[in-house]
């Protein structure tokens, strides 16, 4: 009985790997051929790779072709583009709009928010979220990024001179200062249920990404049975219940000042002054989405799913951006102290740091902006195509998932010599004239761009302002311990460690 059953397994197995063995074969695009474009063939052996080879292996691929590639992996085959003008084919297009299936792993948690939606579910709500993130309610978010930059301050001069792990440092400011320009909450006052809400929404990201890496667990059945989709059920229900009773009592207070202004002012023009003449501006994109709600435009169900998308993309992108240039700043002392001089000079001495002193900024803007090109927190995004397209000659069908490698792109020579040098100068107007404009996506580009990119700029610069004003950074993680690994964001396999020095 046993080798009967061990004799089967193997006629099956064999059955499948000669199906697909045909199938990687199968001259899906017309003009394919092996001189054309690379193609990894190697499924099985990716697919049993542990994070940190995948992505050391998609790496190893980008610099010996140069050249965007196919790859196969369990009979699937995904596109995989690493050049500038490749990218901005697919990203310039109005057609495809449409996310990767890798997305849907995101849906149960933010169900089809901004992020993760298409067609015009996504057009309407990105126009109507879009007045939340106007110049004037970025000045209002300013104060709170001072606010938490200077609790950030405090923390670290408690630990002067000491090693810190800055990643969970980082991390808990960008969701303290999210969760208020969202939501209009100060996560710490609100005791058990703020901690619960951040550290359930930590573990919601640790299990999606082990979703993604590990390919079984892809298998909806196989996610259930080995108990996944009830852990993380149980981590979700609070999370949503939490936005639920945030909007509830949003809700009341925004019912309460809309009935107020309109004894004073007509409806209409209430309406459009709304986001601006708030006093509540603390809650702006809230306030954004409950007057789309008394607009009749979206339920409290579409609050829920903007409300957790912003606050899931607002802080692990913003966290490791702020992570990396804090990094990169270790190991450059000249550029700090360049950095302490710029401040000096655009505040001249003023303690109170304005939006005007930041968009002054210049050095600062190119330091975020290089450290963002070496280590963009959002390595890669992923887009299924709409319609047939040729690139390079080659057919893309409909429905090919179309992977854009941010971080390989990043790094290529053409357009930024020697590429792991950190030099904010590439970032001078005279040189950005000379670049492909999509050669630095670290906030992607086209329609499908990130809403919240002059939000993240502000937030880091006002956190870098403080840091380079209060000490001195310095390394103890080297570059050669950075090991990153294959995730929906760039992480690092280990900690990553400095010391912060309270300047005299
Ligand atoms: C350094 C920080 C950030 C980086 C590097 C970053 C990067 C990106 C990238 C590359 C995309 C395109 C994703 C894709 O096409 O799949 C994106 C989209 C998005 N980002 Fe950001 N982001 C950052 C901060 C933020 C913040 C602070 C917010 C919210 C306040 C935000 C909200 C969003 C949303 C809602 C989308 C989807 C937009 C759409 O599809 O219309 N991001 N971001």
């Amino acid at each position: 009985m046993f080798l009967l059953i061990c004799a089967t397994l193997l006629f099956i197995t064999v059955i499948y790997l000669w199906s697909n063995r045909h199938f990687f074969n199968r001259d899906i695009y017309k003009n394919f051929s092996d001189n054309d474009v690379p193609w990894i063939k190697n499924g099985f052996g990716v697919a049993f790779m542990n994070p940190v080879e995948i992505f050391q292996l998609v790496r190893n691929v980008a610099s010996k072709y140069q050249k965007s590639y196919h790859m196969t992996v369990f009979g699937n085959t995904d596109y995989f583009i690493v050049r500038a003008k490749d990218a901005e084919k697919i990203l310039s297009s109005s057609k495809h709009l449409e996310k990767g299936l890798i997305y849907d792993l995101l849906h149960p948690f933010l169900k089809t928010g901004l992020l993760t939606s298409s067609g015009e579910k996504w057009h309407q709500r990105r126009r109507m979220l879009t007045p939340a993130f106007h110049f004037n309610i970025l000045k209002e978010f300013c104060e709170i990024f001072k606010e938490e930059s200077d609790r950030l301050v405090e923390t670290l001069k408690s630990q002067n001179e000491k090693e810190v792990n800055i990643i969970p440092i980082s991390t808990q400011f960008t969701l303290n200062t999210i969760c208020e320009s969202a939501m209009g909450i100060k996560l710490r006052n609100l005791g058990n249920s703020g901690v619960k809400y951040r550290d359930n929404i930590y573990v919601i990201g640790e299990l999606l990404v082990e979703r993604i890496l590990k390919p079984w667990l892809l298998i909806d059945i196989v996610y259930k049975i080995l108990g996944y989709s009830n852990q993380l059920e149980q981590l979700l229900r609070p999370v949503h219940d939490f936005t639920q009773s945030i909007i509830n009592s949003r809700r009341k207070e925004f019912l309460l000042k809309k009935s107020e202004a309109q004894d004073a002012n007509s409806n209409e023009k209430y309406k459009e002054n709304i986001y601006l003449s708030s006093k509540k501006k603390r809650a702006a994109m809230m306030d954004t989405l409950l007057q789309a709600q008394s607009d009749g435009l979206i339920d409290d169900e579409g609050i829920i799913e903007e409300t957790d998308t912003f606050t899931f993309e607002g802080h692990d992108t913003t966290s490791i951006g702020m992570t990396f240039v804090l990094f990169l700043l270790s190991h450059h002392p000249e550029i700090q102290e360049r950095l302490f001089q710029e401040i000096h000079e655009v505040t001249d001495g003023r303690e109170e740091i304005t939006m005007d002193d930041l968009n002054k900024l210049n050095l600062m803007e190119r330091v975020l902006k290089e450290s963002l090109r070496l280590y963009p927190p959002v390595h890669f995004i992923a887009r299924q195509l709409s319609d047939d397209i040729y690139n390079d000659g080659i057919l893309l069908r409909k429905g090919t998932t179309v992977n854009i490698m941010i971080f390989d792109i990043h790094r290529d020579p053409e357009y930024f010599p020697d590429p792991e040098k950190f030099d904010p100068d590439r970032f001078l107007p005279e040189h950005c004239e000379k670049r492909h404009n999509f050669a630095y996506l670290a906030f992607s580009a086209g329609m499908r761009n990130c809403i919240g990119q002059r939000f993240a700029m502000l937030e880091l610069k006002t956190m870098l302002t403080k840091i380079v004003l209060n000490f001195k950074i310095l390394p103890v993680t080297s570059f050669n311990e950075l090991i990153f690994k294959g995730d929906i964001v760039l992480r690092t396999q280990n900690p990553i460690i400095m010391k912060f020095v309270t300047r005299n």
